[in-house]
Order: C-alpha cells, then structure tokens, then sequence
C-alpha cells in the first residue's frame, strides 16, 4: 500500500501554474495559411452551415458535436464538500474533463451553472443540446438530480446521464456482483446498509434491487438516520426505501450486515460498527474524497472483509470514472438517443466479468502489482486498464443497438475496435510505468548538487511519491536555509556535506577504495582521498560501495565533469566497451527512444551495434519490445559513402549478435516511419509489421539535433538523458532540467537500481 502524500499547496501549484486551470481548446484543422482561414471561417464555413440547415443530421458531419459531451453542475454536491457552489466545483468539472479525454479522447467543455431551481437547470440544459453529442450532469443535489435528470432524459435526443447516479450505481454494482461471489452469498439474500441517501445512493440501490436484491433486506439511511416509518417530512425518493423496523442508527443497522454501502461522508463508519457486521462482511465505503472509514481501519477491525473504497491510492477503487468516459463512448458512436437500461446492465455485465480476466503486464506494470488476480484484493479492474475502453464501449453500444436507440449501428465490430485502439493516447502510459516500477521498491538515491532549490523540491517529490530516499550531499547549513526559505518539507532525509570533518574517516575509507581502482592511472593516495571532498566522485563512491543505490547529478556542471567519476569509480557493465545516453520522447502513440543523444561523438560501427543492444536492453525494461531503425541519410546501400557503410555495418553485427530483434538499416527517418512506402520498395525489412518505437543515431550531432528538436520544436516531454551501460545506476541531468524532469530520472534510477544492485 502506497500512502502518497499530496499536500496542500502542490494541489494549489498543480492548477495554478502555467496556464490556470487543467484543459484547454486546440483547433484540429490546419490553420496556417489565408486559405486555410477562408475554410475554416468566412466565406468557407457558410457551406457546412448550410449543408446542415438542409439536413440537420449533417451537424455530426461537419461539426465537433458527435464527440463533444458537456459536464455540467450547480455545485451543490461537489464530491462529499457538499453545496460548495458552481465555482468552486469548477475544477472537480474540468477533473472529469480531463478523464474523458484521457480514458476515452471524449472532448468536454465543462459548464458551471449558476441554478439552483430544477426548472431554471432544465431550461439551460435543454436550449444546449444543439451543441453537445451528450450531456454528463455531475455533482448536483438530491432530490433535485431525480427530477432534473428525468425531465431531461425524456426531452433531449441525446443521451443524458447523471454520473453520480447511474456511473456510480453501475461499478458498484459490478464490484457488489463479484464481492458476493468471492464471499459466496446470494444478491437476493444479503442484508444490505445504504448510508447516504442522495443521488448516489437512491441510483446504487435501485440497480441492486434490479439485479435481484430484495428491498426488504435494503436499510437507507439518511443524515437523520434510518429512513423507516417513523420519520416524516421525506422526499419521494427516499419514501420508497421506508422500512418498517424500530431501528434508528447506523450503529444498530449495522449489527449482522452483509454489505455496506457508503455514499455519504468522510468517517461516519467506525471499527465497532464493522465488527458487529456478518460474517465475511462487504465494505465499500465510497464517499470521496474520504470514505466512510479508512481501508486500514477496516481491514484491523476484520481482517476478512472485503474492502473497497473511492479512491486511486488503495485497491479496490469503485469509483464512477471506471464508467463514464466508456458508457459515453459507446453511446456517442452508435449515436445513440439515450442511456437506458440495458446499455448500463451491459457495462455493469462487462465490468464484472473483465475482472476476472488475466490482467495484462502492462496494467501490472502501471500499478507496481505482480500478481493482480480476481480475488478480494481486486474485485473490479482498475482505471488504467486500456481493455475497458475496447470492452465496456462495445458492450454499452451493442446494447444500444439492440435496444433500439442508436441512430447509427456500428457494422464492422474489428474495425471499430481498431478505432478505439488508436483513441488510446499512451505518452502518459510510460511515465506511469517507471513511477509505479520505481514505487514498488523505493531505493536510496544521491543528489549530488542538494544545495539547488529545483534538487530539493524534486527531492521532496520522489519521498513523498515514495519513489526513493533521498540523500543529500552539500553544505547543512545551507541545505536546511534552503529548504526553510521555500518551505520544503525534508525533514527526515540525509544531510552529508563529503567536506565536513565528520566525514574524514568515510573520505579515507573511500580514497583508499578509489586509490585501489586508479593507482596506475593518474592518482596517487593522497590525490584519491582528497578528490573525495568533491561531491560527485563522494556520491558515486556511496553507489560503489552500496552506501546508495543510484546518484543524479549534473543540473549545474557539465557532463564530462559529471560523467567522469562514474566512469572512474564504478565503470562499465561486463561487454560494455562505451556508455551511451538515451532519451524517451513520450507521444501520444507511444514512447519513442532515442540513441545515443549524449556521449559518443563519432562511433564506429562497432561501437553504433553496441549502442544499439543496450537500448534494446532498456527498452525491454519497459515491457515494450524494441523495433529498431538504425538511422541515416541512405537507404540500404542507396549511399556508399563512409557514414552510411558504417550504418550498414553496424546493422549487420547487430543481427549476427542479436539475430531475433526487430532492426533495420541503414534507413532514413521518413522511411523508418512510412510504413507503406517501406512495404512496396523492401518487403522483407522485418519493420513494415508494427511502429518503429527506437531510433539509433550514426553520430552524437544527429541524435542531440534530433531529441533537442522533438523537445523545442514538436514540444514533447522527454525523460532523459538516460546513461546506459554503467555497472551501477548514475544519472546526469542536463544543465537546467526542470524539477519534472528531475523526478523523472529518479524514477529511471531507482528502476535501474532494481535491477543492477539486488
Ligand atoms: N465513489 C464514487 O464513484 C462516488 C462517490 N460519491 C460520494 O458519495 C457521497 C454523496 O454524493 P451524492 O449522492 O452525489 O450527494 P447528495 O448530496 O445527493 O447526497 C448525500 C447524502 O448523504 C447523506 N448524508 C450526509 N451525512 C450523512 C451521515 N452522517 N450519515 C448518513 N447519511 C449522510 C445526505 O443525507 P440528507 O439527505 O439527510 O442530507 C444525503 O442523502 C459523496 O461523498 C460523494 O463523493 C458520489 C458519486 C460517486
Ligand atoms: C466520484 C464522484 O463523482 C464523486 O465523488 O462525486
Ligand atoms: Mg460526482
């Protein structure tokens, strides 16, 4: 179990900076030239305005609608904060944005409405329709949600669902589906407490009752209580779910309860209360962004029951992002005219039985999980599994079709699954891999240059995420100013200044060590004690002796003065004759790795197929098999010049030392990524069956040129340079990374570290 810390202020900054708030618009036509205007807006634009004034349909044709949705709420349920008004939800809308974006490429404009009253709410959703392909209303109250959701429902032709009802209802039901079963009890005969009795709880507990609960064995309850015949003064809703018992309080709900469903607030739930719950009890304490009680004191109180909360950071998380995004993707592409029923029966169907699939490595991979397997740990798939977008969109749009509210039936099902495929973005994936490999099993990792503000605050990151311990290297004094003055809070970690006195007898131990290793090679005793003052030979030495397990350096200092030490103290794996760096540019489409950026300025051909084996080595590390283009300016042999022969030769001892990778060359860029082009003119080049995902540079200039441009110019993040071939895990940083790109190479640090220093 992780327990990320996310403090205050980082979730102010996170929004704050840069550009305020987390989404934005971006055109997706060509806009550059005069004409490309005239198209775009006036006189151009009149032709699809009048296309559509023809045939309104044709509004799906030539404008964004078909893949628009509007997330839009009044503010008066944000999450568990309560009436917290439309501004103030603001940023939980533009959150759920994102998710639709990123989880489904569903584009959203999040709209805050300033409506209280039921009729003042519908009259502006309904006069937006003409804009929106769907509309995800989010966040407002009970009983005002009932009425406002069913009016709409019934007057718009698109569909219109209510997230916390019906999203929420329909994971927790899946997840109700498959605890049951774990714990071997009947839907129909389960005693079942619903705390909460608002949007997300009325919606939870109708689903049940659909699936075969039984309303008798159904116990709601309210701020007030349990919702039984002695109270008076209740709204419709919540009258349906009188029950006629002479119990009051969840206390007394709870005594022999087979499942409780929380969908109220924070610590309302206590360990006693658990207790007294029947055997194999079923928690699933929703409210977010605190549950009715904590995963661990839930699992204290009874170590058997099987635990579910609302949030990312513990397993279990039945949360409603695991459906919208994808309940509203199958709607959008059958056109569907509603969400009903048997579209969510169907999610609800698809989400139980994903869980009992074989998870896939790369979602092990993205959880730090080894063994991720139906049981009571993981009753419900998590939200970063790819396969819900290509499982719960076909379920929920096949539904539509056959229920008979989808405008436009989708035909060919490969293709389709093909489409959403490509809608997966994955730049975000790798990043997510090396956090969570790296989170898995933190190790101690050296900041050389600790007496850097950009240091610090990464170092902050990376315990807090608990990625690694860090130690710091510098002066204390100024270290702790430092870390006072901008209010970093490091307390626990290692001060080391490698020139204080207290560290004399360490500076000996480790001149001795180093004199041991450079005695014929430039340094007597005296000068390899005395180079220990100096922070980054100090810090490689710690990594040597095991003292540390990796180092990052080099924000301030060039990188031979950086590399140098590393290369002295801990040298190059066994059949590594050169290092090499290596940079990861994260698309959209995947990561793209790139060799060597930073260390050999003119390889020979030998030198280029060794870079090449180590950077299929890491790429490997990341699940993903390298496909490899060794770049040049000829293809195959089109060019006799030295530089593309040395290509050419370099490929061929490549394939003689590793003959099962997926490499080609010499070729050029634009052929390395046309596909077709490759296919009509070399057949047999084994790069034409998938994307080429790692290109191999003939000399420094070109692969410097190469990543800097990708960074400038393209504008993608990078992780790197990444130094390969060192026994031990040093990093160097380029001059001036960002605090981003700081934490990121930790995370590359400790994962080399968990392979290289067991
Ligand atoms: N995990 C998930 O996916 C989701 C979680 N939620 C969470 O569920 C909670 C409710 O959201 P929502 O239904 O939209 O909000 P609503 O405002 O519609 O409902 C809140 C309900 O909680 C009840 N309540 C408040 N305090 C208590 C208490 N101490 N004991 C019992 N009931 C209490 C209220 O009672 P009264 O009627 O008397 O005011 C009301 O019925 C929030 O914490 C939210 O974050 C919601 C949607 C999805
Ligand atoms: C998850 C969600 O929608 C809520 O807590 O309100
Ligand atoms: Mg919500």
């Amino acid at each position: 179990m992780n327990n990320r810390k996310i403090n205050k202020q980082d979730a102010l900054d996170y929004h704050s900076q840069g550009r305020p708030g987390k989404i934005k618009v971006v055109p997706t036509k060509n806009t550059k030239t005069q004409r490309d205007l005239s198209l775009a807006y006036s006189p151009g634009v009149a032709e699809p305005c009048l296309a559509i004034k023809d045939n309104p349909e044709d509004v799906y044709k030539y404008t964004a609608k078909g893949n628009l949705v509007a997330v839009i709420s009044n503010g008066t349920a944000v999450l568990g904060l309560g009436d917290i008004g439309p501004e103030a939800g603001k940023p939980v809308m533009e959150g759920k944005g994102v998710l639709f974006k990123i989880f489904a490429d569903i584009d959203v404009f999040d709209i805050e409405l300033n409506a209280k009253g039921v009729e003042e709410f519908i009259t502006v959703v309904k006069a937006l329709e003409p804009t929106f392909g769907g509309i995800n209303l989010e966040d407002i109250k009970a009983p005002e949600c009932f009425e406002i959701e069913k009016r709409l429902k019934a007057e718009l032709k698109i569909p219109v669902m209510h997230d916390d009802q019906h999203g929420t209802a329909i994971i927790s039901a899946a997840a109700l589906i498959n605890a049951l079963e774990l714990v071997d009890k009947k839907i129909e005969e389960v005693r079942i407490v619903v705390n909460g009795a608002g949007a997300a709880a009325i919606a939870c507990a109708k689903l049940y009752i659909e699936l075969g609960a039984s309303k008798a064995n159904i116990l709601m309850l309210d701020s007030k209580g349990i919702i039984n015949t002695s109270r008076s003064g209740l709204d419709e809703m919540k009258q349906e779910f009188i029950i006629d018992t002479p119990l009051n309080t969840l206390e007394e709900a709870l005594v022999n309860a087979d499942v409780f469903i929380g969908l109220s607030k924070a610590g309302v739930l206590n360990a006693d209360m658990v207790k007294s719950m029947a055997d194999k009890p079923i928690v699933f304490a929703m409210a977010n962004p605190d549950p009715e009680i904590t995963w661990e004191d839930a699992i204290a109180a009874r170590p058997e029951v099987i635990m579910a909360t609302g949030r990312s950071d513990y397993p279990n998380q039945v949360n409603n992002v695991l459906g919208f995004p994808f309940i509203f993707r199958g709607a959008l592409d059958v056109r569907a005219t509603t969400i009903n029923e048997a579209m969510k029966m169907a999610a609800v169907r698809a989400l139980a039985a994903m869980a009992k699939e074989p998870v896939p490595d790369m979602v092990m991979l993205a959880y730090g999980e080894k063994n991720l397997s139906f049981g009571p740990q993981y009753i419900i798939p998590k939200p970063l599994d790819p396969r819900l977008l290509t499982t719960v969109a076909p379920a929920v749009a096949k539904a539509a079709m056959e229920s008979g509210v989808a405008r436009q039936p989708i035909t060919d099902w490969e293709k389709y699954d093909h489409e959403l495929q490509a809608r997966l973005g994955l730049d975000n994936y790798i990043v997510r891999v090396l956090y969570n490999k790296a989170r898995k099993e933190p190790r101690k990792v050296v900041f050389a240059e600790a007496d850097n503000v950009k240091v610090l605050k990464a170092a902050q990151i990376v315990k807090d995420e608990g990625i690694a311990h860090p130690i710091l290297l510098g002066d204390e004094r100024k270290i702790n100013q430092l870390l006072k003055d901008n209010k970093i809070d490091l307390k626990d970690a290692v001060i080391i200044d490698p020139r204080s006195e207290d560290m004399t007898e360490t500076r000996n131990r480790f001149g001795e060590l180093f004199f041991e290793k450079r005695q014929r090679k430039g340094f007597n005793m005296y000068e390899a004690k005395k180079i220990m003052r100096e922070r980054n030979y100090f810090g490689c030495m710690m990594v040597e002796t095991g003292e540390a397990d990796a180092l990052i350096s080099g924000l301030t200092r060039n990188y031979p003065d950086t590399i140098r030490p590393a290369l002295e103290i801990i040298g190059m794996e066994e059949s590594v004759k050169k290092v090499a760096g290596m940079y990861i540019i994260l698309r959209p489409q995947g990561p793209l790795f790139l060799a060597d950026t930073t260390v050999n300025l003119n390889p020979t051909a030998e030198e280029l197929a060794d870079i090449t084996l180590l950077t299929a080595k890491e790429v490997r590390q990341f699940n993903i098999e390298p496909r490899i283009a060794m770049l040049s300016y000829s293809n195959f042999g089109s060019s006799t010049t030295p530089e593309a022969r040395m290509v050419a030769q370099a490929y061929e001892m490549v394939k003689k030392k590793e003959p099962g990778l997926i490499v080609d060359g010499e070729i050029q860029a634009s052929l390395a990524f046309n596909k077709e082009v490759l296919k009509d003119s070399y057949p047999n080049s084994p790069l034409i069956d998938g994307e080429v995902n790692t290109l191999i540079f003939p000399n420094l200039a070109a692969g410097n040129i190469a990543y800097n441009l990708l960074m400038e110019v393209g504008g993608f993040e990078v992780i790197g340079p990444v130094l390969l071939g060192l026994k031990k895990p040093v990093h160097i940083l380029q001059l001036g990374s960002s605090v981003r790109q700081i934490c990121n190479m930790v995370a590359m640090a400790v994962m080399d570290a968990q392979v290289k220093c067991k």
